[in-house]
């Protein structure tokens, strides 16, 4: 098999991971280039071999003995190009007639002609893709549906100049990609301000600057919606007590989608209802999109790929919608993540999980009960947030969870990445950077994302932080397609959970290794002293 350099950094998670001829699984190829001679070498991930720092990539300049990677990785390269015609006209469109002569070809035109129209039509205002959002506009039917994006005026020098600094995501964000150097060891810093990371994806915060009006472009009154949402909050809780208000309109929201019930508990003190919720808008399932990203989740049908399994999906090699799936066994074969509803753990960092797409005779064939749908059915375990001792408000189940059972995902208005800049500081521990599949250092990273739930999202935004957590995190794509680069982040439970136990996920999962294998770890920048009271607790949590 392939020669691996392996180095002191380098790490095997599972000693008996490869095989009598010390072959190891490798999960697919996830990046190609060419090499100074022109010749072209292959980013490769393993399955059950990673690094301290997370990554589990490696370059391969031979692929000849793995055909079938190799021209599974063309198919998802012709793919990508052809979405990205279609989101984007201006796109250039890399492709060689001499050996596919059908990528650019006049579909793809005409797909980039109407996706111009498209965008030469589009109104300036927000709106609410979700069915949440919906429910909750026909409940306040005389405010603005959206919260609007606070934003304030970049401070370029400021940004510049300050010595914010952001840690890398918890999800490789340095692969072994970078040709000329080896990954550190412990996650690198990254130029830009953030805070926890959770292992497909990451929290995270900025640091201080002063509140600023200002991005044109978001939006014409972001206030008066606010403010109007404020004043109806306040004219309720005259007839309701704040506590009573919020899980009344979290109920309507809850079961619009047909999920089990929120209750707000505290036994600590006399706080009624976690900060900042009057303007709170509660959203279970999915994220609020701007009219300037919807074309992620309203693709043309025939960019989907759809599957024609009857009922339920159940043999992942034969089920469409797994194509372009990076989840194989060691046979390099497409399997399922979920096993009788719950997650199996099988999915390596990095890898986003594919559940089928939207049931309806234009998407999948199979039907809600789909065993590959698991991560977007409806919630159905009651959660309570609570008031904790040391951390705020937290989120616990009513009932036990057995070991893989999926919890729900994290939800809140989608952003760019660069626009997270300019939201005010008070948003700063709300935000999830989608970030885990990025790679450090990519060529053609495309456009990046994340989820800020500081006015809108659910339950998920009141997961604490802990050293030895009983969640983790992964990356979840349906309804759209993995190269749009907005998955949803998923809960799981990584045991069996006594109910009334206060769920967690660690913010930075990476260095809960790091810290485990060398006996200590350095704390993070902006890092703040942790409560989470675990027996090998870190000393601090990545904020
Ligand atoms: C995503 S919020 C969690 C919900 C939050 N507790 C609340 O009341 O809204 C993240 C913030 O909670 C607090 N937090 C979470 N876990 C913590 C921990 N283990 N130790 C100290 N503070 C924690 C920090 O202030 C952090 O920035």
């Amino acid at each position: 098999m392939w020669e691996e350099s392996t180095s002191s950094e380098e790490t095997w998670s599972d000693a008996d991971g490869g095989n009598e001829q010390g072959e190891w699984p490798v999960t697919g190829i996830v990046g190609e280039e060419l090499t100074q001679a022109q010749s072209p070498r292959y980013e490769v991930r393993w399955d059950q071999w990673h690094r301290k720092d997370g990554t589990n990539t490696t370059w391969q300049p031979d692929m000849e003995d793995r055909r079938d990677l190799l021209s599974k990785w063309k198919r998802k390269q012709r793919y990508k190009r052809n979405i990205a015609a279609a989101r984007d006209p201006s796109i250039k469109i890399m492709w060689d007639p001499a050996h596919d002569p059908t990528v650019h070809n006049r579909a793809t035109d005409l797909k980039a002609q109407a996706r111009r129209e498209k965008l030469d039509n589009v109104e300036p205002e927000l709106t609410s893709l979700n069915w949440d959002a919906e429910c909750d506009r026909s409940l306040r039917c005389d405010e603005d549906p959206v919260p609007r994006l606070r934003t304030r005026r970049t401070d370029s020098a400021a940004v510049e100049g300050s010595s914010r600094s952001r840690h890398s995501p918890a999800s490789p964000a340095v692969r072994s990609g970078n040709k000329d150097s080896k990954p550190s060891s412990s996650p690198s810093v990254r130029s830009k301000p953030l805070s926890q990371t959770a292992s497909s994806a990451s929290l995270r915060s900025l640091s201080k600057t002063p509140d600023r009006p200002t991005r044109a472009s978001s939006s014409s009154s972001p206030s008066s919606s606010r403010n109007t949402r404020k004043d109806n909050f306040a004219l309720s809780s005259r007839l309701l007590p704040p506590h009573a208000l919020l899980e009344k309109k979290w109920r309507q929201a809850t079961r619009n989608v047909s999920a089990a019930s929120i209750t707000i508990v505290n036994e600590i003190d006399d706080e009624e209802v976690p900060p900042h919720m009057e303007e709170f808008m509660y959203t279970e399932q999915k994220y609020i999109v701007g009219k300037e990203l919807e074309f992620i989740f309203t693709l043309d049908e025939d960019l989907f790929l759809r599957c024609e399994c009857y009922s339920s999906c159940q043999d992942a090699t034969k089920c469409h919608c797994q194509t372009n799936s990076e989840l194989n066994d060691t046979m390099g074969k497409n399997i399922f993540a979920y096993s009788r509803g719950l997650f199996t753990f099988r999915v390596p960092r990095g890898v986003e999980v594919i559940e089928c797409n939207k049931a309806s005779q234009f998407f999948c064939h199979c039907d809600a009960n789909c065993a590959n749908r698991v991560a977007q059915r409806p919630r159905d375990i009651a959660i309570e947030i609570f008031k904790t001792k040391h951390c705020g408000w937290g989120a616990r189940a009513v009932e036990d969870l057995p070991k893989g059972k999926v919890m729900g995902m994290f939800t809140g208005q989608l952003v760019r990445r660069e626009h997270i800049e300019n939201l005010p500081d008070s948003h700063a521990n709300y935000i999830f950077d989608l970030d885990g599949t990025e790679a450090k250092g990519e060529a053609n990273p495309g456009d990046k994302y994340s989820v800020d739930a500081f006015e809108c999202g659910n339950w998920t935004r009141f997961v604490n932080h802990s050293c030895e957590p009983n969640m983790k995190v992964y990356s979840v794509v349906f309804d759209t397609v993995s190269s749009m680069n907005a998955p949803y982040v998923a809960f799981v439970a990584m045991k069996y959970i006594p109910a009334q136990t206060e769920l967690t996920i660690d913010y930075d999962p990476y260095a809960g290794e790091e810290a485990v294998s060398v006996g200590k770890s350095k704390a993070a920048p902006n890092a703040k002293p942790c409560w989470c009271g675990a027996e090998r607790c870190r000393g601090w949590v990545k904020v």
